[in-house]
């Protein structure tokens, strides 16, 4: 499958057990909300992703590729957006992008043409001149985003991407993200918040390590899923 797959993935840190058979397949094109509270398992399920560690057990399968067996092509068909920021405020938005693209190989007219293409997705355009260090919360965020995709990955992971972000700016970061699963981008969203969790999303709710519902967002959570969400993880607390 051309998408995401998480199969029977089982982490401990030490004694305790952060993830327990996880197991999860995202259809190429679909916007997936990883739903849980803290201490789900959320940022564990990203270290293994990204390979920052690998799993005691399980596969990951990342655009087809098997994440132990083909590291490489896995990693290069992944854009990632960690929790905390990794920009460089000193430099302006473009070379921020430009360098980031040197990490994948590319430079001259190439790297300029993606870095461009990949702020117009974004919305930033127009501030591609800006230091990182003069932008507002939101649009460093659109630009990190900007960033992860410029390699052109089929998957695009992002952990916690809108913490610390007033409303305006988090409806449009996750307006904007939708809007590129609804182009074809595979998208694996980690939150705590379920505003940001769209009716006809695929959505996982991972409670202490555990996948609880896995489904569409509307079908989970019923008429109101902050309800359902609340009454599902303390049922099992
Ligand atoms: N490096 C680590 N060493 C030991 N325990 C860890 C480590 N990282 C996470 N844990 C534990 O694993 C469990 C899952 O944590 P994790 O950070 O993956 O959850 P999360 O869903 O990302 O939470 P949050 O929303 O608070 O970031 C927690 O009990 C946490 O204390």
């Amino acid at each position: 499958m051309a998408g995401l797959k998480i199969e029977g993935i089982t982490h401990d840190w030490g004694a305790r057990r952060a993830l327990d058979t996880v197991t999860l397949a995202v259809e190429p094109g679909r916007f997936c909300a990883l739903l849980g509270p803290n201490g789900a398992g959320k940022s564990t399920l990203f270290g293994l992703l990204t390979r920052l560690f690998v799993p005691q057990s399980g596969r990951i399968e990342v655009a087809g590729h098997d994440l132990a067996r083909e590291p490489r092509a896995a990693l290069t068909q992944m854009g990632v957006v960690f929790q905390s920021s990794t920009l460089d405020l000193d430099l302006t938005v473009r070379r921020n992008l430009l360098y980031f693209a040197a990490l994948h190989g590319l430079s001259g007219k190439d790297a300029e043409h993606r870095a461009m293409a990949a702020l117009e997705r974004l919305g930033m355009a127009e501030r591609a001149g800006e230091r990182a260090g003069a932008l507002n919360g939101g649009h460093r965020r659109r630009m990190e985003i900007a960033r992860a995709l410029i390699h052109r990955p089929k998957v695009l992971l992002l952990d916690e991407p809108t913490v610390g972000l007033d409303a305006a700016s988090r409806a449009a970061i996750v307006s904007h993200v939708h809007d590129l699963a609804t182009d074809g981008l595979t998208v694996l969203w980690a939150t705590h918040l379920v505003d940001e969790v769209h009716a006809d999303d695929r959505l996982a709710i991972l409670h202490r390590g555990r996948i609880l519902a896995d489904g569409e967002a509307g079908v989970i959570g019923g008429d109101n899923l902050s309800t359902r969400f609340l009454s599902m993880t303390k049922e099992a607390a």
